[in-house]
């Protein structure tokens, strides 16, 4: 049996627990079955209920009904009641840093972790190398996956980390990392002069659950930031925020707005400066797209908003898709990942893949 317990159930981690509860390990050729034992988010938290809930239904009213106060230490103390931490998965589906902080005591202790959360392995270089050395120095030999913070359910990491492992050389990787961002270029700069105006695509790209909690960590340029480092750390370099340059397309009077709220009533007062941008790259015959490029054959890094000729392929992607591609050593001719960047189905994907890796070594 490999336990998972879930620290929040928001937009992506109820796809996962929907996706967990539909799944027959048994007719897919893992021996050992997955059981959903703990759900907590920040205020309330459930292990093993009495009521051992089946679905994403039950599951929610059993956090109604039978939940005690949040609390992440007892949380996983009650959880290591339940099986030997080697055979349990802790999956953090918040985005919060200092839950992100945990992942060193937890594989301590010999928890494997699964998560989409890129905070850990994108702030302070110090975290990222406590998190490794405790996954390696532990006599279990837990792991941690986190495919699905850069390209959701895209297999990405998994292809960069064959990659470096096979002894290739990464000189390059660039693309567009964001669903969010990908989202509201292809849809508000499609080679047309008119359309739905930039707020009206980014309340789209909020309603699809494309966007991180807070959309301004989408157009601030901090999200695609931090899958930038996360490629490039995995690459084999380890960089920080600071040595990256960073293009921030908020605009500088909503940038310390107080609430996501306020910036959302906000945003249509800037249609006009989305929208001269547009024209700009309209009358060149190109459109804009906002794009990572991750030089490791140069060290030079930066995200930024940029035009491109309609022939280019950034400018035909599908709305919402990310598209990476790795110049290395093995790959002159870039090796390129396309498809579906965002989104809860999709990136519960990228978690469950994670998940099932793991199940299938410990099982
Ligand atoms: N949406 C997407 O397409 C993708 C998302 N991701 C990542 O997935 C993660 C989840 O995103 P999403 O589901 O959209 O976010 P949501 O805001 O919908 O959900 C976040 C969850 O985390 C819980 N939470 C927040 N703080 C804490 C805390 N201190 N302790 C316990 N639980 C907490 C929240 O509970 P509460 O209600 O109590 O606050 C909520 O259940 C993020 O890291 C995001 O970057 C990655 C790839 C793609
Ligand atoms: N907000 C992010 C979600 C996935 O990481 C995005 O839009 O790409
Ligand atoms: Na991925």
């Amino acid at each position: 049996m490999i336990n998972v317990a879930i620290v929040g159930p928001g937009l992506v981690g109820e796809a996962l627990i929907k996706m967990i509860s539909n799944y027959s390990a048994s007719s897919r050729g893992i021996d050992t079955p997955i059981r959903l034992l703990a759900v907590t988010n920040s205020r309330k938290m459930v292990v093993d209920p009495p009521s051992k809930p089946a679905n994403l239904e039950s599951w929610k009213a059993s956090m109604l009904s039978e939940s005690s106060p949040a609390d992440l230490g007892k949380f996983t103390d009650l959880v290591s009641e339940h099986g030997p931490s080697s055979k349990t998965i802790i999956v953090d589906c918040t985005s919060n840093e200092s839950i992100a902080s945990n992942y060193p005591s937890w594989l301590e202790k010999g928890f494997n972790v699964a998560t989409p959360n890129k905070k850990a392995f994108s702030s302070d270089i110090s975290l990222w190398n406590k998190i490794n050395s405790a996954a390696k120095n532990c006599p279990s030999k837990p792991l941690i996956l986190h495919e699905a913070t850069v390209g959701a359910g895209l297999p990405v990491l998994s292809t960069l980390n064959n990659l470096v492992l096979a002894g290739d050389r990464i000189d390059k990787v660039e693309g567009i990392l964001s669903g969010t961002l990908s989202f509201l270029f292809c849809e508000f700069s499609n080679g047309s002069s008119s359309g739905k105006s930039f707020s009206d695509i980014v309340k789209i790209a909020k309603a699809n659950g494309f966007t991180e909690p807070d959309p301004r960590d989408d157009l601030s340029g901090l999200d695609v930031a931090r899958k930038a480092i996360i490629l490039a750390r995995l690459s084999g370099v380890p960089i920080e925020l600071s040595d990256l340059t960073l293009e921030n397309i908020v605009p500088e009077e909503l940038r310390s707005t107080a609430t996501v709220d306020e910036f959302m009533d906000r945003l249509p007062e800037f249609d006009n400066h989305f929208s001269n941008l547009n024209q700009t790259a309209f009358k060149n015959g190109e459109v804009l797209r906002y794009v990572a490029s991750i030089d490791l054959a140069n060290s030079k890094y930066s995200v930024s908003l940029k035009s491109f000729p309609k022939s280019h392929a950034f400018a035909s992607l599908s709305s919402g898709d990310n598209i990476i591609s790795f110049t290395t050593k093995f790959f002159s001719n870039p090796l390129t990942i396309m498809g579906a960047g965002a989104g809860a189905e999709v990136t519960a994907f990228g978690i469950f893949s994670d998940i099932l890796h793991i199940a299938s070594v410990k099982q």
